[in-house]
């Protein structure tokens, strides 16, 4: 492994009966690097985490988190590695300080019970019972907990699921604390603006098998098209007249909606042709290619938090 890798997996494969969940997986994760794993329901990513984390044995492959065989040197994997764990597993009827003792118990050297607690912002609610807690706080107990050990490296399994805005960006800047003090942290997502805003790389899961690796702009930049225009319109659409257009690459028209991709000043141009053609555009729109136009591109689909496919 290289010495600046805190996460090396090499050739993975976990099979449940039939079906196989992680399919010749292999992935380096620098130290300090916010790495995202990204794929549909089923994809895989769960199964790919818990073989990291030590939570379940590889049927082949070999893994390394900062050195260590999670399987095999678990009692010292737990003192440096941090793992979300899922609100259910914990005890409902205690206090969030309660909880947050606990926790700060399996460690040699952890955080402050206070210092957690503040950190993700629940001194407010530090007397609460578990259980009183709202869904976002209780998620955010779970990432007080994940750190309570000083991790050197982190696995948030859909850290921001369930939180209102507000909260999903204090956690956003959770994480990037955490990458400016040089903590690892490997990231399992739904969310395409976390994983653009968050990861340094991120590897894009189908089927059990990573399609592509890549940075998110990197992964974006395979995407044919650069840019999206779309509108709509009362009249016949003119398809034939915007697909002969200089740097447009595909027209697509739905009960009045057009949408044109292609590359340069897309909008400049579609609207020029337009106005010349005396075609009445509303709703005008224009965007750049975002990771959801990477991940249709790359497996086929659309994540599934977001089948709208007509976009
Ligand atoms: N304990 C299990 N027993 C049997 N099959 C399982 C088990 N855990 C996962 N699977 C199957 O393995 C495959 C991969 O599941 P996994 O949970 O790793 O995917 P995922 O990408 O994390 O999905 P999700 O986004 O839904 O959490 C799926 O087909 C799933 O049904």
């Amino acid at each position: 492994m290289s010495s600046s890798s805190a996460v090396e997996a090499d050739g993975l494969h976990k099979r449940y009966g039939s079906t196989v969940a992680v399919d010749d997986v292999s992935l380096s994760i620098a130290s300090g690097e916010v790495f995202g794993i990204l794929g549909r329901n089923g994809a895989g990513k769960s199964t790919t985490v818990e073989l990291i984390a030590g939570l379940r044995r590889a049927d082949r492959g070999t893994v390394r988190v900062l050195g260590l065989d999670p399987w095999q040197d678990r009692a010292r994997l737990r003192q440096v590695l941090g793992v979300q764990l899922q609100s259910s597993h914990l005890h409902s009827a205690l206090t969030v300080t309660e909880l947050v003792r606990l926790f700060r118990a399996f460690y040699r050297d952890p955080l402050g019970t206070d210092e957690l607690i503040e950190s993700v912002g629940l001194t407010d609610s530090r007397s609460v019972r578990f259980e009183r807690l709202s869904g976002g706080q209780q998620q955010r107990l779970s990432i007080a907990l994940t750190l309570a050990g000083r991790p050197r490296v982190v696995i948030l399994d859909e850290l921001t699921t369930g939180l209102d805005p507000e909260a999903r960006r204090h956690m956003w800047s959770t994480v990037a604390s955490l990458r400016d003090s040089g903590v690892t942290a490997l990231l399992v997502s739904h969310a395409m603006e976390e994983i653009e805003r968050l990861c340094d790389r991120v590897a894009l899961l189908d089927a059990g098998r990573v399609v592509a690796l890549d940075s998110p702009s990197g992964l974006i930049s395979r995407v044919g098209f650069s840019r999206r225009v779309t509108f709509r319109v009362a009249e016949a659409v003119p398809v034939g007249l915007l697909e002969k257009l200089d740097g447009v690459d595909q027209v697509r028209a739905d009960n009045g909606r057009v949408v044109v991709e292609g590359r340069g000043d897309l909008l400049q141009t579609v609207s020029v042709a337009l106005v010349r053609a005396g075609v009445v555009a509303t709703e005008t729109r224009s965007e750049q290619a975002t990771l959801d136009d990477a991940f249709l591109a790359l497996t086929g689909r659309r994540p599934d938090h977001h089948e709208d496919v007509s976009r």
